[in-house]
């Protein structure tokens, strides 16, 4: 097993490895490319790698569910780290290839969404074909099984391309999310701006079994920034949700709310409490919710056992 190996989807030249780059570590990590999400998560689990980094969330396209599936099943895995990368698509094809010559073109499945409108505008009657990363869709069209394919301008150069049209996105300020994942470990200390990941059961189907379980968050004044359900695969309406709320494990309010979910779901996943990428600034904590008003109210209680309780 290496520690300092990280497993991310490859080959060389996708975003995920652009966006694996930006953490200071990596430049001291040994960086393997996989094929796929799964297998980069796999390689953590069986001990062959020390973490993995996988891309969770498009703004465009929204949840990478390979990504969510393998966090909600399988051996538990924990997220340590995020980070944010504003994706810019170029159309990259073999030198000399021109805009009327494309019959086919390529990309990941969640880039092809980023691209449609510029596709259906500009390459109407091409066809799309998924390829298991934009950089394996660069890799087809080196190889001549495709005529052009989406991908990050850096993936040019990697694989004897060219740029033949820059700046193909139909939304100017797509980003997407990724996570540094590994094997359930030591929460990193809170930073003050920090998230907290989960994934809940929802308690047995009634009326309000999906606010009951928001309740526990509401009440303490705790926002949510992410919810995205997941079918539990036990059958049609079986759902479970994967949750990132503002805050840290270590603080009382979310610590409180994680033990309400506990007690009221029949299953929760802890999945990490980790720096923020975003500097969305913070939110100024809701009276009644700091960690110094938990103690308070905890002394307070122990004053009331003790028959002192209007003190
Ligand atoms: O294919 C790549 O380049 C990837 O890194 C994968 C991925 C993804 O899974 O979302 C990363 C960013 C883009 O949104 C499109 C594809």
């Amino acid at each position: 097993m290496s520690a300092t190996r990280y497993t991310y989807l490859g080959p060389a030249g996708t975003f995920t490895e652009a966006a694996l780059r930006t953490l200071p570590e990596a430049a001291t990590r040994e960086l393997v490319p996989v094929a796929s999400v799964p297998a980069a998560l796999d390689a953590v689990r069986a001990g062959q790698a020390g973490g993995a980094f996988v891309a969770v969330e498009n703004s465009v396209e929204g949840p990478v569910t390979a990504t969510s599936d393998e966090l909600v099943n399988g051996t538990p895995l924990m997220i340590y780290r995020e980070v944010l990368l504003p994706i810019t698509f170029a159309l990259l094809v073999r030198p000399g290839t021109s805009l009327d010559a494309i019959k086919t073109v390529t990309s990941h499945p969640v880039a092809q969404p980023q691209v449609r409108r510029w596709l259906s505008a500009n390459l109407p009657d091409a066809q799309w074909e998924a390829a298991s990363s934009n950089a394996d869709g660069a890799r087809l069209v080196q190889e001549g099984r495709c005529d052009a394919a989406f991908a990050g301008e850096f993936a040019a150069a990697l694989y004897g391309l060219e740029v033949l049209v820059s700046d193909v996105n139909d939304e100017a300020n797509a980003t997407t999310r990724f996570l540094l994942v590994g094997r359930p470990g030591r929460v990193s200390s809170p930073t003050g701006l920090d998230k907290t990941s989960m994934v809940v059961w929802l308690p047995d189907d009634h009326p309000g079994a999906l606010l009951e379980l928001l309740q526990e968050f509401a009440v303490r004044g705790i926002n949510l920034m992410r919810i995205e359900s997941r079918p539990t695969g036990e059958g049609m309406g079986s759902y479970c949700f994967l949750i990132d709320c503002e805050g840290h494990l270590s603080e009382r309010r979310v610590s409180e709310a994680l033990m309400g979910l506990k007690r009221i779901c029949p299953q929760v996943r802890f999945l990490g409490s980790y720096p923020r990428a975003d500097h969305g600034g913070r939110r100024p904590v809701r009276p009644g919710t700091s960690d110094a008003d938990f103690a308070a109210a905890s002394d307070w209680l122990a004053r009331c056992l003790d028959g002192r309780g209007e003190i």
